[in-house]
C-alpha cells in the first residue's frame, strides 16, 4: 500500500466537529503509529531538502511534523501561535477560518532578512491560516519558499488563496 493510502486509512473522520456540517480530519491516529509518522516526516524532508532556510509551523498541529522536519533538514523552526501565547515581542495578523476567525503571532526577530521560509501545517482548508502565516513571514522580511501540508481539503480551494505567495504547495493527501 502507498503512503497516501495508509495515511488515508489511518485518518479518522469525525462528523460535525467542532460545528454541525464540518467533517473533521483527525490525524491523531497517525501520531499513535511511530513508523508511519517517521515516513510522513521523510516524505516532507525529501521534497524540501536543500530548498529552505527555516520552517514556520502553525499552532498547534503544525508543530507535530514541522519541528521533526526542521531537525531533519537541520534548519531553524519558528513557532506561529494563536494570539497571546508567545512571551516576547510579536507581530500579528487576523484571518478567517473554515469555522470562525483567529489571530496569529510570531516572535519579532525569528525570521532573518531574506530568509527562505517554508510554511508548514497539518491541514489546508480555506487557506486563511497559511495565508496569514505568509503575511507574517513577509512582514518580517522573509521570503515564502512554499507550503507543505499533510492533508488538503481540495474542495475549499485553499491553494488558490496561497498562489499569490508561492506556487509550491506540497500536500501528501487531498480530499
Ligand atoms: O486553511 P484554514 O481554513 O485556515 O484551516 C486550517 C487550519 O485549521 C486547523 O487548525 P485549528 O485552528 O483547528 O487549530 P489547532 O491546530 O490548534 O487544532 C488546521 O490545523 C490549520 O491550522
Ligand atoms: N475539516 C477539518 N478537519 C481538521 N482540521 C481542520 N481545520 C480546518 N478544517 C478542518
Amino acid at each position: 500500500m502507498s503512503l497516501q493510502e495508509r495515511i488515508d486509512q489511518t485518518i479518522r473522520n469525525v462528523p460535525d466537529f467542532p460545528k454541525p456540517g464540518i467533517q473533521f480530519k483527525d490525524i491523531t491516529p497517525i501520531l499513535e503509529d511511530p513508523k508511519l509518522s517517521e515516513e510522513v516526516v521523510a516524505a516532507f524532508a525529501q521534497f524540501w531538502k536543500g530548498k529552505v532556510d527555516a520552517i514556520a509551523g502553525v499552532e498547534s498541529r503544525g508543530f507535530l511534523f514541522g519541528f521533526p522536519l526542521a531537525m531533519q533538514l537541520n534548519v531553524p523552526f519558528i513557532l506561529i501561535r494563536k494570539k497571546g501565547k508567545l512571551p516576547y515581542q510579536t507581530v500579528s495578523y487576523k484571518y478567517d477560518l473554515e469555522y470562525g476567525s483567529a489571530e496569529i503571532e510570531m516572535h519579532v526577530g525569528a525570521v532573518k532578512d531574506g530568509m527562505n521560509v517554508l510554511i508548514h501545517d497539518d491541514l489546508l482548508a480555506t487557506g486563511g491560516t497559511a495565508g496569514a502565516a505568509a503575511e507574517l513571514i513577509k512582514k518580517e522580511g522573509g521570503k515564502v519558499a512554499g507550503f507543505s501540508f499533510l492533508v488538503e481539503l481540495e474542495f475549499l480551494k485553499g491553494a488558490d488563496k496561497l498562489s499569490s505567495y508561492s506556487d509550491v504547495v506540497q500536500r501528501i493527501v487531498s480530499y
